[in-house]
């Protein structure tokens, strides 16, 4: 722990490496090697650190004679981040739980936001919608780490819960949930599909799986046989990884009528594959 009156004593002594504190409440001159306290402005006190978080100062580089930095101080013992993952085929309810989650985290006085893909526009942008139609209101985006600007600072400070929905799309995934739990104490509730068509990892989700508190896969029903469906199906020809559809391209099923019906596509494009070549070759 590292009190106020520890930082008094400390000089600033060129050519050190400089890191920056962060304080919620107001803003202090501070700066400090490793855990020393190098400098100080005029801090207000840390209520009850239980420990202070170290980042090295935006602008880096060592500290000149007389020179200080105008940082914050951040108290974040008393948060703890959490980050919650749910993943599934399509139509297995995703959305659904990552909706009534962030209703329950509402009704229960914390302050909540929600992001979704701005690539996702099958129901309308500014809100999350399930395939049931249920809405909510949430922020498109095209990359998570334009949320806090376009949010705002204070607003980012005060917020509880940040629910991701469409998390495969966003590349940037990983880096945001490590900083939004580990350094602001967000709690994250992630949604998104851990496969492709072809069962392939998709995007960032299952790189998150190591920062998780908690995952949770869902099943959908398999169209073919009501079973419990894991996989999601393309009925369409269509090859490339990224494809926003609904129904009409997509549908949930179980193992047997996957591995049957990815059989029955593959043969149906090499067939039209193979028509396409001989009607292009001369006669
Ligand atoms: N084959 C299916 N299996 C399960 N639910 C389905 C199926 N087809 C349509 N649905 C509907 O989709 C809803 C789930 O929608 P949603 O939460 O948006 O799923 P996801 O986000 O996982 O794609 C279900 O409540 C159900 O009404
Ligand atoms: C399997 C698969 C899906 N997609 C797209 C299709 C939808 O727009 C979303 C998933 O929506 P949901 O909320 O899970 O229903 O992802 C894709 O682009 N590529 C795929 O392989
Ligand atoms: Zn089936």
């Amino acid at each position: 722990m590292l009190s106020i009156t520890r930082m008094k004593s400390m000089l600033l002594r060129p050519g050190m490496p400089v890191f920056s504190l962060r304080i919620e409440s107001g803003r202090g001159l501070v700066c400090f090697r490793g855990a020393e306290v190098v400098a100080l402005g005029d801090c207000k006190p840390l209520q009850n650190p239980s420990f202070v978080k170290f980042r090295r100062c935006s602008s880096g580089g060592t500290v000149r004679s007389s020179e200080a930095r105008r940082c914050d101080l951040v108290d974040v013992g008393s948060r703890r981040g959490e980050i919650h993952v749910i993943v599934g085929p399509m139509f297995a309810g995703k959305t659904t739980t990552l909706l009534r989650r962030m209703q329950s985290e509402n009704s229960n006085g914390r302050s909540v936001a929600v992001i979704k893909s701005n690539k996702d526009v099958r129901y309308g942008l500014d809100s999350i919608v399930t395939h049931d139609g249920v809405m909510l209101p949430c922020c498109p985006l095209a990359e998570l780490s334009a949320f806090k600007h376009k949010l705002g600072h204070d607003a980012y400070e005060k917020l509880d819960v940040i629910g991701i929905d469409e998390a495969q799309f966003f590349q940037d995934l990983y880096e945001f949930c490590r900083h939004s739990a580990d350094r602001d104490g967000k709690t994250i509730i992630v949604a998104g599909l851990d496969g492709d068509y072809l069962r392939k990892s998709f995007g960032s989700v299952l790189d998150i799986i190591p920062l998780a508190d908690s995952v949770t896969k869902l099943t959908a029903r398999c169209e073919l046989c009501g079973k419990p469906a894991l996989f999601t199906l393309r009925k369409t020809n269509d090859t490339q990884k990224e494809l926003i559809a609904g129904a009409d391209v997509y549908m949930p099923v179980c193992r047997h009528h996957y591995v049957s019906g990815q059989v029955v596509i593959e043969t149906t494009r090499a067939v039209l594959q193979t028509q396409k070549v001989q009607c292009s070759s001369p006669l």
